[in-house]
């Protein structure tokens, strides 16, 4: 019996992947229902061609046409815009792959879940905005989330059946990013071409800029604290920088359970796709001989400032954690169109969360997804405002 999914975000990098190894399975294994991408026409062409889903859409309603004509005599539907994107998302599946970069990803994914799909949650941004109100979704609809952020797929791999009553604390690594090792006046003048080599990952853009800032590390605190119902401080941060290790849960009885594998995100989205079960991955197996060492140290606050904004977001609540999200998204689109300096990506996240907070615009927590939304809009403006005062 074959499994119907699909997968939002097909063309990214997280998306590939899961095609990657969706590719690899037996015939027969997966029915494809919907493939979706942004702008990238031609990427989502090529795919569609190739795995034969149900529909092909492109969120740029200004594509619409050329996606038609692209696809046209395959037997493929195709639309295009938010409202196509979320009606295919709708469609009835047994496992959707979340992986649209951004807030962009909110309404189609928690459409998926409605529809009482297993949501494998590669789209962080979804519990950073409105953690509640997906928790809450997928109670009501009885629909798994299963996590693909390698570091909340190594925690949900590490917390035994029933025994999440008794973790003292979790640890998420990271890599410390490419400038781990920069003085601050280094980084002053870092380029994006600097800020996109990571050392140990290949990911999209945003994510990569992300974690040289350790926005993406803030962000990853927050989306444990949601995701494993745990509070700010029992979610610790350890940097890793050969990202061996992903995730460690500490138990009361002193026990450490970890997950540890090569940086290949096929893994845990192997692990999200087969669970409960296993599958076979053509990630590199760990060579620990030939690692020889790991080492750890501690996030350095001083450089990397965006950790400690994103914890105190935390402690405001969901209104912050959404202006928090909807500020740095603005910002890194900013550094990578080389309109601001790296060093600027978490002062205006920083100041527009403090003139948000002045004007009492932000909710402790939120009644649905279209307050979360409100807030996002309500971010993006007013950074998009600063930034338009500082290039005037
Ligand atoms: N990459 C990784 O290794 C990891 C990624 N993640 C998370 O997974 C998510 C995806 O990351 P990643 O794969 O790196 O991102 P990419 O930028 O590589 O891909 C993003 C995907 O989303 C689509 N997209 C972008 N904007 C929109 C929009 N406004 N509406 C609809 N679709 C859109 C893109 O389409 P198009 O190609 O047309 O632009 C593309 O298919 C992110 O939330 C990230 O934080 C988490 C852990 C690891
Ligand atoms: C692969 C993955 O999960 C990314 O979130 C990765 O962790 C980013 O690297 P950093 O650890 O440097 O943030
Ligand atoms: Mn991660």
């Amino acid at each position: 019996m074959s499994r119907r999914i699909s997968i939002l975000g097909a063309t990214g990098s997280v998306g590939t992947a899961t095609l990657d190894l969706v590719g690899r399975a037996p015939e027969g294994e997966f029915e494809i229902v919907a493939l979706t991408a942004h702008s990238n026409v031609k990427a989502l062409a090529e795919l569609a061609e190739k795995f034969r889903p149900e529909i092909a859409v492109i969120a740029d309603n200004a594509k619409a046409d050329e996606l038609a004509d692209a696809l046209k005599g395959s037997g493929i539907e195709t639309a295009a815009g938010p409202v196509a994107l979320v009606e295919a998302a709708s469609r009835p599946v047994d496992w959707t792959m979340a992986a649209i970069v951004g807030s962009a990803g909110l309404e189609p994914s928690a459409a998926a879940l409605q529809a009482g799909s297993s949501l494998a949650l590669a789209n962080k941004e979804c519990l950073v905005c409105a953690g509640e109100y997906f928790i809450d979704l997928a109670r009501q609809r009885d629909a798994l989330i299963l996590p693909v952020d390698s570091e909340h797929n190594a925690i949900f791999q590490s917390i035994y059946p029933g025994q999440d009553k008794f973790i003292r604390k979790i640890t998420l690594t990271a890599s410390g990013g490419p400038f781990r090792d920069w003085p601050v006046e280094k980084m002053k003048s870092v380029t994006r071409e600097d800020a996109l080599a990571h050392p140990v990952w290949s990911m999209g853009d945003k994510i990569s800029i992300d974690s040289a800032t350790l926005m993406n590390k803030g962000l990853e605190v927050i989306e444990a604290c949601r995701l494993f119902s745990l509070p700010p401080e029992q979610v610790d941060v350890v940097v890793h920088r050969q990202s061996v290790i992903h995730g460690l849960v500490e138990y009361i009885d002193g026990s450490v359970l970890a997950q540890l594998g090569s940086p290949d995100m096929r893994i845990p989205i192997a692990s999200a796709l087969s669970w409960p079960e296993r599958i076979d991955t053509p990630a590199e197996r760990l060579d620990l001989a030939r690692i020889g060492q790991l080492d750890f140290e501690a996030p350095d606050k001083q450089r990397f400032p965006a950790l400690r904004i994103a914890r105190e977001a935390l402690l405001a609540g969901e209104g912050a954690t959404s202006a928090l999200n909807a500020a740095n998204e603005v910002a890194v689109a900013a550094f990578l169109e080389r309109r601001i300096g790296f060093l600027d990506i978490p002062r205006l996240v920083s100041d527009c969360l403090e003139q948000l907070d002045a004007d009492h615009a932000l909710p402790q927590r939120f009644n649905g997804l279209e307050e979360a939304l409100r807030v996002d809009r309500l971010a993006r403006d007013r950074v998009r405002g600063q930034l338009a005062s500082v290039s005037a």
